[in-house]
């Protein structure tokens, strides 16, 4: 029996219900699915909201429809704190009124997306670049709503095999490279790369004027927080991907519909 999609068919983690996984109802792309859960986390969105607005081709969806929604007058005295140049200019350019962390140290509610979502809901970002604003903004929100499309969802941290970002300074940055790397040693071991991207193959550059290292782990890393610890005291360390416990709740995307997590189990519609 062929399903129709529909994107307003929710499951919270207690409700899910069985569905045949084949054949999918629908070509839905996986941009598609980005949209859809980044409008879904605009539905938690009230006027009079200082917001975190998250960066990325997922978080990018839904700063396009804060802007759409105050434009249509549906939303009125919203600020936005962007997490990243990019999303500084996007946010301008739909109108959307915007302040710092500095005038704002108290966040409503920040949406952005994710490069992997543990079924802890811990997360890794800064794929994009981004981690350090992200991560200053998101851990100064009393609510943080993480958009994903299904292929964001791994087993483990680094369940992937893509990269763990870490933003470094980049004096010395092959020694804290090296560091990095005898320090994931301990945690099932990790190859430690300088992410280019730059004019000419130079070094990528953050927002923040530092580089970044991606670690590809090797193996499941165990204790976090552990790691988070070991890699922090690293003195050329500035911050890394991993964002442990900070994602109130994820809204995941999928070809058979939305599933909302969240941190207490709860459902947040
Ligand atoms: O630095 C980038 C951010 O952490 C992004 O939120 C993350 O990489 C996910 O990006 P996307 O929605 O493009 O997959």
């Amino acid at each position: 029996m062929a399903l129709a999609y529909d994107p307003l068919f929710i499951t919270s983690d207690k409700t899910a219900m069985d569905v045949p996984s084949t054949p999918p109802p629908m070509n839905l792309t996986q941009d598609d699915l980005k949209r859809i859960a980044a409008y879904k986390a605009v539905d938690f969105v009230r006027s009079g909201m200082v917001l975190g607005l998250g960066t990325g081709s997922t978080a990018r969806h839904a700063v396009d429809r804060i802007g759409e929604l105050l434009r249509q007058g549906k939303l009125s005295d919203i600020v936005g704190i962007p997490t990243s140049k990019k999303t500084q200019e996007q946010a301008l350019s739909l109108g959307i009124p915007l302040s710092d962390l500095d005038a704002h140290p108290v966040i409503d509610l920040s949406i952005d997306g994710a490069d992997e979502v543990d079924p802890r809901l811990n997360l890794v970002k800064g794929r994009g670049g981004s981690l350090l604003r992200e991560k200053m903004i998101e851990g100064a929100s009393k609510k943080f709503v993480v958009i994903v499309d299904e292929s964001k969802m791994v087993k483990h941290i680094g369940g992937s095999g893509m990269a763990l970002p870490v933003e470094v300074v980049p004096f010395c940055w092959k020694f804290t490279a090296e560091k990095l790397r005898e320090v994931m040693e301990g945690y099932g071991g990790c190859e430690a790369k300088l992410r280019l991207g730059g004019e000419k193959g130079k070094a990528f550059v953050t927002d923040n004027g530092n580089y970044i290292v991606d670690m590809y782990l090797e193996k499941d890393m165990g204790d976090l927080w552990a790691v988070s610890d070991a890699i922090l005291r690293l003195p050329g360390v500035v911050e890394h991907g991993m964002f442990l416990d900070m994602a109130s709740t994820v809204i995941i995307a999928g070809e058979l519909g939305v599933k909302i997590k969240n941190k207490h189990g709860s459902c947040c519609c």
